[in-house]
C-alpha cells in the first residue's frame, strides 16, 4: 500500500434516512459507521449488492446531501462545506461520474457546451485559443480523438461509451483530485466497458487522480482496483488489496459473492445474482447485518455487531470467526 497521505477521508460516515408519511417514525439504515480512506493514483472499489448503500456513499462523498452522523475530510481537514462558495470549490476537487450516460447529459447541449460551462466554472472565463485548446486536450485525454469529429455532436448523435467518454472529459474540466464513479459502466454495453475501465485507469496513472469504483460487479473490482472494500446492508464487512479480497475473501458474505459470480463473461448474470433476500433497513437484523443469510451465524452473531478485525497485511473482516471470543463462530473450509 502506498505511504501517500489520503486526499479524501470518510470517517464514521452515517446516513439515515426518514420515511415520510403520516406518524412514521421509521428510518432507513443506508449507511452505517463507514470509514475510508481514497489516495492520489489509486482506486478502491465499492462493491456490494443493489441496496447496500454505494450510491448513498458516492453521494454523502460528493455533499449532495447532508450526512445524518461522521465526517469528510480532505487533506486532513473538515471538508462540510457550509454555503455555496464552498461546495463549489469542493466539487473542483471531488467530480462524480454517473451510472447512466443517456440521463446524465442535457441531450439539447453539443459537446462543446457542456465541456466549455464546466471550463468556465472551474478554470475561469477562457476564450478564443486558449479555449478551443482545453476542449481539444479534454477530448483527447478520453480519447474521443480526432476532437473535430465529437465537438459539435449532440448526445444522441454519440454511442454510450463515447457519451461516458463526455461526461468523463466534463469531470476532468474541473481538474479534480478525485473522482467518484458510481456503476461507470453498468449501463453500457459489455464489448465497451472494457475501454472505460482501461480509461479511468489511464486517468489514475497518468494524472494521479484518487478514484471511487463504485460497482455490484467483483470480478470488475479485481480488474481494476488497487483496494476493494465489500459492503452489505449499510456497513463495511470487508477490505484489503483487490487480489486477496477477490481471491481469498474472508467474510462469508464475501465468499457467497466470489462464488456465485460463475461466468465472467456474463455481467448480466451477476448483475441479478442468486443470493437470496437483502435485509430490511428499515429494522435491520440486529448483530452482524449477515446472520440471517449466513450458514455459520452463531448467538453471538444475532447479538453483537462484530468490528472490523484485521485478517492479514492490510486486509479487515467484520466477523466474529476472527475474533478470539471463546463463542465465536467457525467457518468450515469448502473445497
Ligand atoms: N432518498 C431516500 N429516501 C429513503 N430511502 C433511501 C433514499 N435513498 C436511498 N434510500 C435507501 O437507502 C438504501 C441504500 O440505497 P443505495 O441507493 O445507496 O444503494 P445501492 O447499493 O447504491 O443500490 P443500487 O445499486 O440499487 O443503486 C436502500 O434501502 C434505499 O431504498
Amino acid at each position: 500500500m502506498s505511504n501517500e497521505a489520503p486526499v479524501l477521508q470518510a470517517v464514521e460516515l452515517r446516513k439515515h434516512f426518514k420515511l415520510r408519511g403520516v406518524g412514521s417514525r421509521d428510518v432507513v439504515h443506508a449507511v452505517d459507521d463507514v470509514t475510508f480512506e481514497l489516495r492520489r493514483g489509486h482506486v478502491l472499489a465499492l462493491v456490494g449488492e443493489s441496496g447496500s448503500g454505494k450510491s448513498t456513499i458516492a453521494r454523502l462523498l460528493a455533499q449532495l446531501m447532508p450526512a445524518t452522523g461522521g465526517s469528510l475530510l480532505l487533506h486532513g481537514e473538515d471538508a462540510t462545506a457550509r454555503g455555496r462558495r464552498a461546495f463549489r470549490r469542493y466539487v473542483g476537487r471531488v467530480q462524480m461520474i454517473f451510472q447512466d450516460p443517456f440521463g446524465s447529459l442535457n441531450p439539447v447541449h453539443t459537446v462543446r457546451y457542456v465541456l466549455t460551462r464546466s471550463i468556465r466554472i472551474h478554470r475561469g472565463r477562457l476564450r478564443g485559443t486558449e479555449l478551443d485548446d482545453a476542449l481539444v486536450e479534454l477530448l483527447e485525454r478520453v480519447q474521443l480523438h480526432p476532437a473535430e469529429r465529437y465537438i459539435d455532436k449532440f448526445p444522441h448523435e454519440l454511442s454510450g461509451g463515447q457519451r461516458q467518454r463526455v461526461a468523463i472529459a466534463r469531470a476532468l474540466a474541473a481538474d479534480p483530485e478525485v473522482l467518484l464513479a458510481d456503476e461507470p459502466i453498468s449501463m453500457l454495453d459489455v464489448s465497451i466497458r472494457l475501454g472505460i475501465l482501461n480509461l479511468l485507469r489511464d486517468l489514475r496513472d497518468r494524472l494521479q487522480i484518487a478514484i471511487l469504483y463504485i460497482t455490484h460487479d467483483i470480478a470488475s473490482a479485481r480488474y481494476f482496483a488497487d483496494r476493494t472494500m465489500v459492503m452489505y446492508a449499510g456497513r463495511i464487512v470487508e477490505s484489503g488489496d483487490s487480489e486477496s479480497v477477490t481471491q481469498d475473501p474472508k467474510h462469508p458474505y464475501t465468499q457467497l459473492l466470489v462464488r456465485s459470480a460463475p461466468d465472467p463473461d456474463d455481467l448480466e448474470a451477476r448483475a441479478r445474482g442468486a443470493r437470496g433476500e437483502a435485509p430490511s433497513l428499515v429494522n435491520p437484523p440486529s448483530g452482524c447485518r449477515f446472520n440471517p443469510r449466513c450458514p455459520f451465524a452463531t448467538e453471538l452473531c444475532r447479538i453483537e455487531v462484530p468490528p472490523l478485525l484485521s485478517v492479514g497485511e492490510g486486509r479487515e473482516a467484520a466477523c466474529w470467526s476472527y475474533s478470539d471470543r471463546a463463542d465465536r463462530p467457525v467457518l468450515e473450509v469448502r473445497a
